[in-house]
Parts: C-alpha cells; structure tokens; sequence
C-alpha cells in the first residue's frame, strides 16, 4: 500500500510563515517610510539652518559695510573741504586706518588716479599712478565702490572700498579708498568665521559673476579660489536653499543670502552624506529601541498560532483512528476554542458516531445468521475465543432436524424456514446469558454451555428433544430433532476437537434411529 505523503508545511507552520512574513513587511515597510520622513526633515532642517547661518553672515558684513561706508564719506566729506592741505589729508587717512584697524592701508587717490595721500604704513604708495579696475571703477562712476577682490603689486589678496571726494561746491577731487584684506585673519574672514559652524560645512562667497571670491572651512581659509558657481541655481532669489555639488564635486546641501550693501553671496554648504550617516545612526536607534517590541510580538505571533492550529492538529492525527474505540473520548478532551475548530469537532464527533453504528450494524450482519438471529460459524468462532479463556469446563451439544428434507419437500421451503425460525425460538428459551447459540448452516445447530458438565448438558438435550417432540410446528406439524453431547476442559482438549465428537455423537444418534440424544 502506499505510504501516506508527508506533508512539508502543516497549519501551524502556513500561519506562522504567513504572520512572520507579513509583520516583517509591516516592520520593513515601516522603517523604510520612517527612513524616508526623517531623512527628508533632517535634509529640510539642514537646509534651512545652512541658510540662517548664510544670512547672519550676509547680515553682518552689511552690517559691516554699512558701517564702514558711512565711516569713509564722513571723512570724504572733511577731506573735500582740505583736500589740498596735505598734512591734513594724510593725517585723515591715517586716522582712518590706525583707528579702525580694519583697513589693511588707506589713500586718498585725485581724479587723475594717483595716489595723492597715504595712511602711514603704506606711505610708499604716494605719487604712485594706479591702474586697478578698482581705480577705474571708483574714477568712472564717481560714486562708492567695493570691488571685485585683487591683488596688488605687493602681492596682496584684497578688496577696495571706495567712496568720493567732492568740494564744499560740489566739484569731483578724486576718492578716498580703504582696502581691505582678505587673507586669514582679516575683516571678512572673522565676519564669515567658519569655525562657529558645524566642522563639515564650507562657506563660499560669491561675487556677482559666480566666481568664487572666499572659501573657508573649519580652520582654513582660501581668499582666492579657483571656482565658479552656476548662479542660475540660485533662481534669481536673495536668499534660499538648494542642493549642489561643491568644488570638490560632493553633493551638498546649500543655504545661501546675498548681500545688500556689497552684492556678493554667501553660500553655506555641507556634504548631504554626512546628514545620511547621522540617519543611519537614528535608524539603528529606532531598531534597538523597537526590538524588545518585535520580540514580544513575534512570541505572541508563535503562541497565537500553536493555540490556532493546535486543536486543528489534534482534530486531524484522530482522523486516523476514527474507527478505534477511545476516538470519541480523546475528541471530546480537544479544546476547539474557536468557531472553526469546534465546528469540526462535532462533525468530527457526529461522524465516528454514525461510522460506529454502521461498523456495529455491518459486524452483527457478518456474525449472525439473519434467519435466526443466532450467531452463525464466524460468529460462533470469535465468541468462542472469549468463552475459552473464562470456563474450565464447556458443555457441548450439536442437533440437527430429522428428515428435514421431507418437510421441505412435503411442505415447501417457506414452511421449512417457519420451522427452522420456531426450532431456534425454542433453542433460545432453553439457554442461559452465556451459553453461545449458533446455526452452524442448514438445519443443524450448535450450543456452547460454559461451567455445564457432561450430565447437566445431556439433560438440556434431551429436554429439547422432548418439547421438539412435543411442539407443533407452524404448517408442517410435528418433527423431531436428533442431539450429540460432548463435554470438555478448554485448558486441555482444543474446540475442534470438542466439535468433532458432538458431530460424531449426532451422527451415531442419527444412525440409532433420530429423535434421540447420544453423548460421548
Ligand atoms: N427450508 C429450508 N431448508 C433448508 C435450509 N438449509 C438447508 N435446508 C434443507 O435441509 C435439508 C437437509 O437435508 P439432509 O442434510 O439430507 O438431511 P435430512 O433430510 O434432514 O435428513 P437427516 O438429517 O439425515 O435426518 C435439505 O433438503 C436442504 O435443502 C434452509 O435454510 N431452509
């Protein structure tokens, strides 16, 4: 017969996968939406604090410029009222650069673009034509100027502010220019100083062209860059924030605010990778933080499922042994808690019911004779093994109805049935709970009596021959039965041998002229 096919997933494990798989999709898809929401509001909130930080520093030098412009017409305005007093002129230059002491050097340039007074550290200047764009621009706009950054002869990295000089009558004299360094230390770098950002950031400072005018970092400072910023990025607005790559091609997140006063643009940026690092670490935060959680449900998933599919499997391994006895018992002991499961059950409970009846129903049909009701040869075989091991001594008598065949043939086969039928009415009336009644086939018979001994069991014989012989049968009136008796100990003569002399004692009772009883 074939082996019943193993199966690799069972309920328990369907619903465990099943669970698992989907609160790992859950979890993931979690993280992930997490990952994103947070990634998107650490970018935005860096974003926005590289533009604040860009526009303090805007501020400041406008707050710086401003300053320093007022500064440089007021004394415009005293020079143009001695601008051909020499010592005076020098004297304000002087003043201007000693006092402040943001101003790298001050001249006082004429309208021809020489330099016509010094502050005293640059007093080599004096005399000196220059030929600056600086120069030029100041000479032809005729109004204040700060520069594109240059460098001097010297060598000097710088910028020039520069503001008119005009006599009480109005007349243009020339410019009084302050020049301002941009090296480390200087003016601009402590107005940008990238140390109180944070230690990843650049800040760059634009002109009006994109070219990059300034680049500091955390301890450094570049005052002439090679570089260009695209400042079509920007859109035209004031202040903002972008993303764009960095001189050294990075991706960065960028906060920018244009000067007024000077036109130029600080630019604040930092590598967006850095912020992605920093959400790495959140996220292992969150994951540490919500593995006791998973933990507990995935130990509740395990427990959920095993009391799930445990009535089910219970239910399902007694489907095997649905027709063994105890089957009903260990069903009623499943604890089927839930609709399903309980549904099943007492299906399951009704059905061994009925399959019970109808192996009752089939093992009564093939163990007794249907005519009788007497058990018949099979019947008589499997009891027999029961009464063998109980008794110490069994009565035996076989009998058989005399020329049966002429009341069949004088009477008809109906009337032999009534016969038989009456015959063992009257075999039943005679016995005892115990005793095994049997029609062995035909119209012979056979009675086991346990506890019976020889004598008791010759005299239930012959009180059968005698109300055989008294009785009338239905339609065929009177008969006579012929009996043999035997007598034997279950623990020393075996049942076939008992049988064969009870035939043999019927035989020799047929042959001494029937309607007798022989015992041997
Ligand atoms: N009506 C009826 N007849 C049966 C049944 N079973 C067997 N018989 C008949 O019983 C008769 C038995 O005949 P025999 O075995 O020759 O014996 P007998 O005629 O009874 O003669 P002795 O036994 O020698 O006295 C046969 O005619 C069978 O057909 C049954 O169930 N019903």
């Amino acid at each position: 017969m074939d082996q019943p096919r193993r199966f690799a997933f069972n309920l328990k494990r369907l619903i465990l996968v099943l669970a698992l798989v989907s609160t790992l999709i859950t979890l993931l898809s979690s993280y992930l939406a997490i990952f994103q929401v947070e990634k998107k509001l650490l970018i935005e909130s860096s974003l926005r604090a590289s533009q604040s930080y860009a526009t303090r520093i805007s501020l400041t030098a406008d707050l710086f410029f401003n300053a320093a412009q007022k500064q440089l017409i007021y004394s415009a305005s005293l020079l143009g009222e001695e601008f051909h007093n020499l010592n005076a002129v020098t004297d304000e230059a002087d003043r201007l650069q000693v006092q402040s002491k943001r101003y790298s050097s001050v001249l006082v340039v004429d309208k021809s673009g020489v330099v016509r007074a010094a502050s005293r550290n640059s007093a080599d200047m004096v005399g000196i034509k220059l030929v600056s764009d600086a120069n030029t621009q100041a000479l032809s706009t005729q109004n204040p100027v700060i520069s594109s950054p240059f460098r001097t002869p010297q060598n000097n990295h710088i910028i020039a502010m520069s503001v008119p000089i005009h006599n009480a009558r109005g007349k243009y004299l020339g410019y009084l220019v302050a020049e301002i360094t941009l090296q480390q230390g200087g003016i601009i770098d402590s107005l940008v100083n990238a140390r109180n950002y944070r230690k990843d950031a650049y800040i760059y400072v634009i002109d009006n062209d994109g070219d990059v005018l300034y680049r500091a970092a955390d301890g450094w400072t570049e005052s002439a860059p090679q570089g260009n910023v695209n400042k079509a990025l920007l859109e035209g607005r004031d202040q903002g924030y972008l993303h764009m790559k960095n001189l050294q091609g990075e991706d960065s997140l960028t906060g920018f605010s244009t000067m007024e006063v000077a036109g130029w643009t600080v630019l604040v940026l930092h590598p967006a990778r850095a912020d992605v690092v920093l959400l790495y670490d959140v996220m292992l935060q969150v994951l540490l933080y919500t593995l006791p959680f998973v933990i507990l449900v995935f130990i509740g998933i395990w427990l959920l499922t095993r009391s799930i599919s445990r009535p089910l499997r219970q239910l399902a391994s007694k489907a095997d042994t649905m027709d063994s006895e105890d089957v009903s018992v260990e069903i009623e002991q499943v604890n089927a808690w839930y609709y399903e499961a309980s549904k099943l059950k007492t299906v399951m409970l009704q059905g061994i019911h009925l399959l019970h009846q109808r192996i009752e129903k089939l093992s009564t049909q093939a163990h007794t004779d249907p005519m009788t009701g007497l058990l018949n040869r099979r019947g008589l075989y499997e009891q027999a093994d029961k009464l063998l091991g109980e008794a110490s001594q069994i009565g035996v008598i076989t009998l058989d109805i005399d020329h049966f065949k002429r009341v069949n043939d004088a009477y008809g086969h109906d009337v032999g049935d009534v016969v038989i039928t009456q015959l063992s009415h009257l075999i039943l009336n005679n016995s005892r709970k115990d005793d095994l009644l049997c029609r062995m086939g035909g119209e012979e018979f056979l009675l086991l009596l346990p506890g019976t001994s020889m004598a008791q069991a010759v005299q239930l014989a012959e009180r059968l021959r005698c109300q055989v012989e008294m009785q009338d049968f239905e339609g065929a009136g009177k008969v006579t039965i012929s009996l043999g008796v035997t007598h034997f100990n279950p623990e020393k003569v075996n049942i076939d041998s008992a049988l064969k002399s009870a035939d043999k004692a019927l035989y020799q009772a047929k042959n001494d002229g029937r309607n007798r009883v022989v015992s041997l």
